[in-house]
């Protein structure tokens, strides 16, 4: 908190060398953004060093004001559980008091590690070939965004500037002023993009005054930047500025134009770049986030079980433990229910006499609930919800939503819980087994996570609606919200059907 040392004379827009946020004391400006300013900074007893982002809503007008509040919150929030060793790590996030400057009161302030020069300065001093560490630093991105994804979130504006390099090899994705976390299958954000790194579909998709945003947004956007550190700069569509590039991404898009990507990228790498630049979001979803970190992993030659450290509290290790804790048993099948009654005591016969639950799920059913330790998680409670989902279809769709198979899910979420369950050796969303066992995984850690967030009323109703959701849209409104309240009614009437 700033009551002392700064001077009581008025303020420049670009905060003074010397001026002190909380403990840190500000240095040069490292760069400007559309909403601030950040500047290098020091630690006023430790010396360390650190980058202050400060978002001075003192400069704005009401309006952009008011665009601003929503932003702020969503980087804050985003920047605060950011916990991965490719996104820049947020160490406080301070509220401006400075008693002598009324106007700065409560001005947000993000302290952040300091990275020595971002993907653009890189860019700029490379005179054609690809960029110095080219391989590392996309992998570094590629590993970024598929932690980004897997917390359901997407990273909505990902570009040279926004990636950051360290001299001792860091890669750290920055600035989440436009990140957005999904409900369902998209997110919505303000309609503001970079247009050299918005796809084609970001000129249509726009819902009121809002844009859709789907992860399928960073996968576009990776495929232009590892266009450009291949190349050192080349952006894979021509044009002599934004405008012209972004009429012949749409060009490319509508059909009208092939993808030409430049001849001296190995064949390999090209083929990613085109997975990525598919011309519709449809096209595209097929190459989830962890897919391409995988893919250029491969392609950069280093071998698996490479991690910078531990992702701590992640979706991956709950799923790990949920795996191993499955008993074993004969794989269960995914053809129809024509099996004879079931023995007394059997897996089969955990559901009521005479309940529509098809024979033939009922064991996987069972084994996948048997591997979640939280009690809400049951094998009623997985058939209510494979009911509301589905009514126990294999092959039901919604693409409208990008909903697929028993459980509904979407495939690049899917790919995040994906589980072998019928241990075929392949993680397939239209398996019922494999979906039902990522079902069961997915619900077990929602129910982690709501008891860790102090929820413990109606959790099989929350975990309903954060199937249908998030954990943190349930979290955030502490229960059901009113929206997914007829779903949440629906799967538990069948849940009291199917409960023994
Ligand atoms: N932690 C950091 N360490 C070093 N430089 C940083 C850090 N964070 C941001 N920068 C640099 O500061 C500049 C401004 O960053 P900021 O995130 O405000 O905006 P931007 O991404 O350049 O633009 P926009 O806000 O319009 O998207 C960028 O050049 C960025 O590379």
């Amino acid at each position: 908190m700033t009551d002392t040392p700064n001077e009581g004379a008025p303020l420049p827009a670009v905060l003074p060398a010397g001026y002190r946020i909380g403990e840190w004391e500000l240095d040069e400006p490292i760069g400007y953004g559309s909403w601030g300013c950040v500047y290098a900074a020091e630690h006023i007893t430790e010396r360390t060093r650190a980058a202050v982002k400060v978002l001075r809503t003192d400069l704005m007008s009401p309006g952009q004001r008011e665009a601003m509040a929503g932003l702020l919150d969503r980087e804050v929030r985003f920047s605060l559980q950011a916990d991965h060793p490719h996104l820049v790590r947020t160490r406080e996030v301070l509220s401006i008091r400075d008693t002598a400057h009324p106007s700065l009161e409560g001005t947000t302030a993000l302290v952040m590690d300091r990275a020595d020069r971002s993907l653009r300065d890189l860019l700029d001093a490379t005179e054609g070939g690809p960029v110095a560490d080219a391989r590392a630093i996309l992998l570094g991105i590629s590993e970024g965004l598929a932690d980004i994804h897997a917390r359901r979130w997407v990273h909505g504006d990902l570009k040279p500037s926004n990636v950051l390099l360290t001299d001792t090899g860091g890669v750290w994705l920055a600035d989440f002023g436009l990140t957005a976390e999904l409900d369902g299958t998209h997110a919505y954000g303000p309609p503001i993009g970079t247009f050299d790194y918005v796809p084609p579909e970001w000129w249509t998709d726009q819902a009121g005054v809002r844009s859709v945003l789907r992860p399928t947004a960073d996968i576009w956007a990776f495929g232009i930047l590892a266009h450009q550190v291949l190349t050192g700069g080349v952006h894979p569509f021509p044009g002599a500025d934004e405008r012209a590039r972004s009429l012949n991404v749409r060009s490319y898009a509508s059909g009208s134009t092939a993808l030409r990507l430049d001849p001296a990228i190995h064949e390999e790498w090209a083929r990613l770049v085109a997975e990525c630049l598919r011309p519709d979001h449809a096209s595209r979803r097929r190459l989830t986030a962890p897919d391409l970190a995988r893919r250029v992993r491969r392609l950069s030659g280093v071998g698996r079980g490479r991690r910078g450290r531990a992702l701590a509290g992640s979706a991956t290790l709950v799923l790990a433990t949920m795996l191993i804790a499955l008993p074993s048993g004969d794989a269960p099948s995914n053809e129809a229910d024509s099996s004879p009654a079931p023995a007394p005591g059997s897996p089969a016969d955990a559901f009521p006499a005479g309940s529509d639950v098809p024979r033939k799920l009922r064991p996987v059913i069972v084994r996948a609930a048997a591997g979640c330790t939280e009690k809400e998680v049951t094998p009623a409670l997985l058939a209510a919800m494979l009911k509301e989902e589905s009514g126990f279809d294999a092959n039901a769709s919604r693409p409208k939503d990008d909903e697929y198979g028993i459980a509904m899910w979407t495939p690049w979420v899917f790919n995040s819980w994906a589980a072998d369950g019928n241990r075929d050796g392949v993680k397939d969303y239209m398996s019922p087994p494999d979906a039902i066992v990522a079902m069961a995984s997915y619900l077990c850690w929602l129910d982690q996570r709501f008891k860790q967030s102090g929820l413990h009323k109606d959790l099989t109703g929350m975990l309903a609606a954060g199937y249908r959701s998030s954990d943190k849209t349930i979290i955030n409104e502490r229960g059901v919200p009113e929206r997914l309240r007829p779903y949440v009614t629906a799967v538990q009437r069948h849940l009291a059907q199917y409960t023994k």
